[in-house]
């Protein structure tokens, strides 16, 4: 494939099975560099195992092939895939509460490692950039379990954006925010993709994905339904129907 125009993320007909259950069946989707691409659809619908098929935590997928900047990663190992500049976010806060803000964030950048980041002092550099960036430097000396819920999503953040991938997937970034933090939220996401950064976002919240995404797809039981643009995607009766008993945000 042409190097200018083969995006930064190739997923394809990815599929992985629990049992004989198709969880994610044959789906594949493409992100270019610099983009936002948001993936929604009702629960259940795979969105999540998606994710972790992609970035190999805690599998990779059954079938299929995944490729990140031009190399087929779905082999590697979960840390290799991160190290490589494709970061992921998962749905519950997962931090150390006990710990500081500024410490979470150093655990991830000594699990990542790689980045010209090995030694601590700049390790510590890395990471008070990273919260400076999530926009928490002001929390970077409270425990993580104490500090309220939009600092807990932005910390998860932090964490991933250390040593500076290329691709962040986030899974429902927005999920149990109110409507202010929500729009808080919305920006900083849409400063980090302004600033370079491709992003893949599982959200609940439509209204996010209508601000941000550049396209959406919809996936229900393990396959894609549509795909298109957020006003196409949104506007479309089948996805209506898919959401119907959920509501619609
Ligand atoms: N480890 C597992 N073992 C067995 N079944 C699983 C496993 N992980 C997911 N599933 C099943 O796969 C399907 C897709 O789940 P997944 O969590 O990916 O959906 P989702 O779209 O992310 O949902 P939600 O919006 O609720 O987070 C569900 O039926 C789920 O029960």
């Amino acid at each position: 494939m042409d190097p200018v125009t083969a995006p930064l993320l190739d997923v394809r007909a990815v599929s992985r099975f629990f049992g004989g259950f198709p969880a994610v069946a044959d789906v594949s989707l493409q992100v270019r560099e610099g983009e936002i691409l948001g993936i929604a659809g009702p629960n259940g619908a795979g969105k999540s195992t998606l994710f972790n098929l992609v970035s190999g935590v805690p599998f990779g997928p059954s079938r299929g092939e995944v490729w990140f900047d031009g190399r087929r990663v779905d082999r590697l190992a979960a840390s290799r895939i991160s190290r490589a500049g494709l970061r992921r976010t998962f749905q519950s806060e997962q931090l150390f509460p006990a710990l500081t803000v500024l410490d979470n964030v150093l655990v991830a950048a000594a699990y990542l490692g790689g980045g010209g980041i090995f030694g601590h002092r700049a390790r510590r550099a890395e990471a008070e950039r990273a919260l400076e960036t999530a926009g928490i430097s002001g929390y970077a000396a409270d425990l993580a379990g104490d500090v309220p819920l939009l600092v807990k999503k932005k910390l998860m953040i932090a964490s991933a954006l250390v040593a500076r991938p290329r691709l962040l997937m986030l899974d429902e970034p927005a999920g149990g925010l109110n409507t202010e933090d929500q729009r808080e939220l919305t920006e900083l996401l849409r400063g980090l993709n302004a600033a370079g950064l491709t992003l893949l976002i599982i959200e609940h919240v439509l209204s996010l994905l209508r601000e941000l995404a550049g396209r959406m797809i919809v996936l229900t039981a393990g396959s894609v339904l549509v795909e298109g643009t957020p006003r196409e995607v949104l506007s479309d009766p089948r996805v209506m129907e898919a959401y119907l008993g959920e509501g619609v945000a």
